[in-house]
């Protein structure tokens, strides 16, 4: 029996007992406690604990109680709100495809964990649904009338993500109603849709872009929610990033609201790999691998003159994921500057030192630095400038140019010496490009899952990958929070370990606090 139906709402129904079931050969036997139901997204949270080794008690709760822990953190199935809603064997049950796999359907039972590194002692913690195809579906093939939107900043793989929501639904399900909607979520109330078929998408996944353009801003979520209901639509895809998952959510709510038979499924886009749960967003290794472009040539034409400094700015307005990949790539950065490191420039450990050390031992250094780098710095210099695009994103400062006149100004006039500075901003040239083989093969399965989802009745949710395996995630848990670079992970030690730049951290601040202090008082006892 499949977990969907293990919300508060449905174990109000008798016809729906879902316990015992098997977990990894594990009998279970959960008696529920006490229930918290998370109004804003159905989330179920499941905490499963075990009592002795064969008996578990299962607890509805935010809180790990012992240490063996485990809680499901569900997703919502349109029985929650439709009790009645019928369901119908799976049609990949006759696919060829599937014929010779050992196991077509994804077991109600499997678990996806969010933390694989445990000690012998500690909670087995949270877990979500594993993604794919369910042994029912709560959607009649020639029933499904279907939707897939792109919103927000562009990033590669996007047509590829469309590409095979439109293949898999005919495919595999049969189904040969895609409507597109045109140009984000304004698209629903204020433009065209364009029809989708294999034919159609064919080679969309060979471009840059989103074959079904984007924009910021327009969510207005009554008015998307009437379209829908006006145009007959019962599945939505909806491809974007925390922001677009945002307006996903509440979409979902109003559908839920008005009792509507339909399944609102998010796939997670961002190039900034900003997204949190989820291992890696789609177009993020690509665009770190467009970005080795930008670094060679700045390390060539930075040392093929004297002084040559080069400076590749990357995106990132928060997360500097795609300036600490390109860089641990590259090998010929000599520093990396992202917005979760602080760094200052003058005095003893700051990039000024460092700069003149790196061009006294080699001639030349790179510096990668992510768009959200030092904004602070820079808004010093343009006192009252505040914008924000039309989906209320701060609009950034341009680190880059910033960073090359100070450093210029600064060997001018202190070292009386002239840099040769070669400043390389190739921000959109990194995401407005087709993805590469491996994010072609992520979208693909995230496309998958997402149609697999929908068809198996699941709503409300974003799909990822979850320490490898795909899984369904309730929405808020990808946008409570910001995925950032951990300066205590070891990631980011791994990095300044290859670049051995400055660590920029607190001690060394102090130690250059206290030099100063130190000097002074010798100048002045002096
Ligand atoms: N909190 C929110 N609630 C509803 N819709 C939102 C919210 N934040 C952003 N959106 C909508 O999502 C779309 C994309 O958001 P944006 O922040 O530009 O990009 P991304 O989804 O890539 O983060 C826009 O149409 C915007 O209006
Ligand atoms: O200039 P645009 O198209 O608004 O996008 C710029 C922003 O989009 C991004 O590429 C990604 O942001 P989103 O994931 O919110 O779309 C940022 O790195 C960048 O700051
Ligand atoms: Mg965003």
């Amino acid at each position: 029996m499949d977990l969907s139906i293990h919300s508060p709402l449905s174990r109000s129904s008798p016809s729906l007992s879902p316990f015992p079931f098997n977990f990894k050969n594990t009998t279970l036997n959960p008696v529920f406690h006490s229930s918290i139901f998370d109004s804003r997204n159905l989330q179920i949270k499941l905490l499963l604990s075990r009592q002795n080794h064969q008996h578990i008690r299962a607890q509805v709760s935010d809180q790990i109680v012992n240490d063996d822990g485990f809680v499901l953190e569900d997703v919502p199935h349109l029985i929650n709100f439709l009790p009645d809603l019928p369901s119908y064997p799976n049609p990949l049950q006759k696919s060829q495809a599937y014929a010779i796999v050992k196991k077509t359907f994804v077991s109600s039972e499997d678990a996806v964990a969010q933390n694989i590194v445990l000690q012998k002692d500690t909670p087995r913690g949270v877990h979500f649904r594993r993604a794919g195809p369910r042994e029912k579906v709560y959607f009649k093939s020639d029933e499904v009338r279907a939707c897939i939107v792109t919103c927000g900043g562009l990033c590669p793989g996007i047509n590829t993500v469309i590409r095979e929501i439109v293949c898999s639904l005919n495919y595999m399900y049969g189904v040969d109603n895609i409507l597109g909607i045109e140009g984000g979520y304004k698209g629903f109330y204020s433009r065209n849709t364009t029809t989708l078929t294999p034919k159609v998408v064919n080679d969309i996944h060979k471009r840059g872009g989103t074959f079904l353009c984007t924009s910021r801003g327009g969510h207005d979520t009554k008015k998307i929610v009437d379209n829908i209901q006006d145009r007959g639509i019962n599945q939505v895809y909806i491809i974007g990033g925390d922001g677009t998952q945002r307006g996903a959510a509440l979409i979902y709510k109003e559908v839920e609201k008005r009792g509507l038979p339909i399944a609102v499924a998010g796939i997670p886009k961002t190039i900034d790999n900003d997204i949190a749960v989820i291992d890696k967003s789609f177009g993020f290794d690509t665009a770190v691998e467009e970005a080795q472009r930008a670094i060679n040539a700045a390390h060539v034409e930075a040392e093929s003159v004297e002084n040559g400094v080069g400076i590749v700015k990357l995106m990132g307005r928060y997360s500097g994921f795609i300036a600490m990949f390109a860089t641990l790539a590259s090998r010929d950065v000599d520093c990396c500057l992202i917005p979760e490191s602080p760094f200052y420039l003058e005095g003893r450990g700051g990039l000024f030192d460092f700069v003149e050390q790196r061009l006294k031992e080699n001639g030349h250094l790179v510096i990668v630095v992510a768009e959200g780098a030092g904004q602070e710095y820079v808004a010093q210099n343009m006192p009252g400038v505040d914008e924000k695009d039309a989906s209320g994103n701060k609009l950034l400062l341009d680190i880059g140019l910033w960073l090359t006149q100070k450093i210029k100004d600064h060997f001018s006039k202190v070292h009386k010496m002239t840099i040769n500075m070669k400043y390389i901003d190739p921000t959109y040239m990194i995401r407005a490009i087709p993805s590469n083989a491996s994010d072609n093969i992520y979208c693909t399965l995230l496309a998958q899952s997402a149609v697999h989802g929908a068809m198996a009745g699941y709503t409300g949710f974003t799909v990822g990958p979850v320490n490898s395996r795909h899984a369904y995630i309730p929405i808020a848990r990808v946008t409570e929070a910001t995925n950032t670079v951990k300066l205590t992970d070891r990631m980011w030690a791994r990095l300044l370990a290859s670049t051995n730049q400055p660590s920029f951290n607190c001690s060394d601040v102090l130690q250059n606090n206290i030099t100063g202090a130190i000097n002074s008082m010798n100048t002045n006892s002096f």
